[in-house]
Formats: structure tokens, C-alpha cells, sequence
């Protein structure tokens, strides 16, 4: 369930008729999803989505819609903010804020192969190329303070084999925490899984949820790609796809030695930051109608990354 605010046909038509789209054909609620409430929304003039942001980080929708014109002036399929014809991208409808974007086309992908993580080693690459030279800044509300702040009490509450798991990668976070931010920094998606993912066939047509995006080491949001993008169901990973996700990215931006040395730990970085959001929005959410994501499957991919056989292709 991902509709939280209905919305009649009439405020939808006066809220759009701003944008001078032509008339409204058709409205549907997005089932898929879990923080808005998502709209396809059919225009004369094409196909968009409305968002209602619902909860989340209000105070940051201009660091979003900023962050995404800059992806879009560099070509990446992205759902920018369209604008009025006064030149407003941020509105609001039903008391909620409010954003009208371009539908992008595509479907995502539940079985990855080497094809489709080329496809998004690439993608992920062109966006922290397009943002490393000026980032804008935004901490992330699920960075490493907060890894450590939430974690200890998490760990407490798992059983005797997952405990250690969980304690020793947070002391590995804050033995690392120094070197982890002095790494090459740029825009991160932070989010960049398959649900996040649309394609075309083979193309990669649309990059979609920037709500996560923030400020970072490059290096934390490529871990986060190739967790979900590469790992079998049991968290192991998957050669092919891994070095195809890896290949692809590094020819657009080659790796530093310091990365290639810190890239074991931040595979497990990575694990940390889903397996305590899923661990806490189970808890948090529990019976109700919110999609919440199996903890354990992070728990898996940790205990798989222990030992790292994946070196990063790093050259001199
Ligand atoms: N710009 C877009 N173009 C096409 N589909 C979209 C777009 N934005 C969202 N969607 C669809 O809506 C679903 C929910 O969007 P998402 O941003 O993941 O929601 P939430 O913020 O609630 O997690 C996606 O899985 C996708 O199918
Ligand atoms: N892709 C994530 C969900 C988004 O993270 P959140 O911290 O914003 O809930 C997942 O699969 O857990």
C-alpha cells in the first residue's frame, strides 16, 4: 500500500492546470512504493508522476530538486521537478508537499544478470561524475554517526549468532570512521537498488527514489549498488555480475589506491546501514500497511562479507 492521501479528480485538475500540460486524461494511485504517495499521472501532453511527500526529510525537497536538475542538465534519466509556467517546482496539494515529474519508462528488475549491472555500474558512475567536482551538500539522515548511534541498542536484541555480527562491524565502522570520510566524495544516490532501477529490455531507462541521496564517499554508494544488485539469496555474491557492475563503473572513474584497500569494509558498511534500517522500520511499523523489507537478508549478505574474494579493479 503506498496511496497514504487519496485524491479527487478535481483538485488534481486545479493543482495541474499551472503547468499548462493540456487536460487531465486519467489519474492512478502507485501501489509499489513505501515513504509517498506516488500518482501516474496522464496529461494531454504526456505521461507524469505526482508525489505527495509523505514523510521524510521536508526540509531538504530544494537539495533534491537541485540535485536532480543537475543530473538531468547531465543527460541521466532522472525524475526531475517539472515547473509551472510562474517557475515553481515545489507545491503543495492535500496539505502535503507536492512534485510533478516525467513518467520514465521501463520496468524494474528482479533477476539481475551482467548485462543490467554493467548498465548501472555505468549509471552510477556518470552521476558521481557529474556531481564530484561541486557536491552539494546534504548529510545523510543514515550515515556512520548514525550506524553507531542506533546500532548498539539493535545488537542487544538479536540472537546469540547475529549479535557478534552486528557488534564487531560497528566496531570496524568506528576504527574506520576517519579514513571512510576522507575518501573521494560526490552526490551519492545511497539508494541505488533494483526496486530504484527501471529498464527498458537492455536499456537502463530511468533512475528513480532520490530520497536517500545526500553528500558522501563515492565509494559507500557503489558498495550499496553492488550489495543488492550482486548477491545471491543466500548474500553470497555473484562473480559475473559484480566485476560487470565493477568494470563498467571504474572505466568511467578509475579507483584510488585508498579506496581499493577500504573496499572489504565498506562492502560491510553497506550491509550495517540496511540491516539496522530494516531491523528498526520492522519494529517501527509493525502491523501496518507499510511494504517492510526482510532484515535478515542484510544479516545473510554481513556474514557473506566477511571474507571479500573481490578485489576493485585498480590500477596505478
Ligand atoms: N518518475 C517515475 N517514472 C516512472 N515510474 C515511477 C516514477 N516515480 C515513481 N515511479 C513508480 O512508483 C513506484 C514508487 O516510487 P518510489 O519513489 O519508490 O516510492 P516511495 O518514495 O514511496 O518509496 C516505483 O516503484 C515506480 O514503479
Ligand atoms: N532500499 C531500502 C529501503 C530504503 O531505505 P530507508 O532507510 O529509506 O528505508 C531497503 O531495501 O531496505
Amino acid at each position: 500500500m503506498s496511496v497514504f492521501t487519496p485524491l479527487e479528480r478535481h483538485e488534481l485538475e486545479v493543482f495541474l492546470a499551472p503547468y499548462g500540460l493540456g487536460r487531465l486524461r486519467d489519474f492512478q494511485g502507485i501501489a509499489a512504493g513505501s515513504e509517498n504517495s506516488n500518482f501516474f499521472v496522464s496529461l494531454e501532453q504526456g505521461e507524469y508522476v505526482l508525489t505527495l511527500v509523505e514523510r521524510g526529510p521536508m526540509a531538504d525537497l530544494p537539495f533534491f530538486i537541485e540535485l536532480l536538475d543537475v543530473l538531468h542538465d547531465a543527460g541521466l534519466p532522472v525524475p526531475y521537478a517539472l515547473r509551472t509556467r510562474d517557475g515553481e517546482a515545489l507545491r503543495s496539494l492535500a496539505e502535503k508537499p507536492a512534485l510533478l515529474q516525467p513518467r520514465l519508462s521501463g520496468k524494474h528488475v528482479r533477476e539481475a544478470n551482467a548485462h543490467h549491472c554493467q548498465e548501472v555500474g555505468s549509471l552510477l558512475a556518470r552521476i558521481h561524475v557529474a556531481t564530484r567536482d561541486a557536491p552539494i551538500e546534504r548529510r545523510s539522515d543514515r550515515g556512520l554517526d548514525w550506524m553507531l548511534a542506533e546500532g548498539p541498542s539493535q545488537a542487544l536484541k538479536l540472537d546469540d549468532e547475529a549479535l557478534p555480527l552486528l557488534r564487531d562491524a560497528l566496531a570496524e565502522i568506528a576504527a574506520l570512521k576517519p579514513r571512510i570520510l576522507a575518501l573521494p566524495r560526490a552526490n551519492l544516490h545511497a539508494d541505488l537498488f533494483r526496486d530504484n532501477v527501471l529498464f527498458d529490455g537492455n536499456h537502463l531507462a530511468g533512475v528513480i527514489d532520490f530520497y536517500n541521496a545526500c553528500s558522501g564517499p563515492m565509494l559507500y554508494d557503489l558498495a550499496i549498488t553492488l550489495n543488492d544488485w550482486c548477491s545471491h539469496e543466500d548474500g553470497s555474491l555473484d562473480g559475473a555480475c559484480a566485476r560487470a557492475l565493477l568494470g563498467a563503473y571504474a572505466a568511467l572513474r578509475p579507483f584510488t589506491a585508498t579506496e581499493a584497500e577500504l573496499w572489504p569494509a565498506m562492502l560491510r558498511v553497506a550491509c550495517v546501514r540496511f540491516w539496522l534500517s530494516r531491523l528498526i522500520a520492522a519494529e517501527s511499523f509493525a502491523g501496518q500497511e507499510v511494504l517492510i523489507h526482510d532484515p535478515a537478508e542484510f544479516q545473510r549478505r554481513l556474514a557473506q562479507r566477511q571474507q571479500v574474494n573481490l578485489p576493485l579493479p585498480f590500477a596505478l
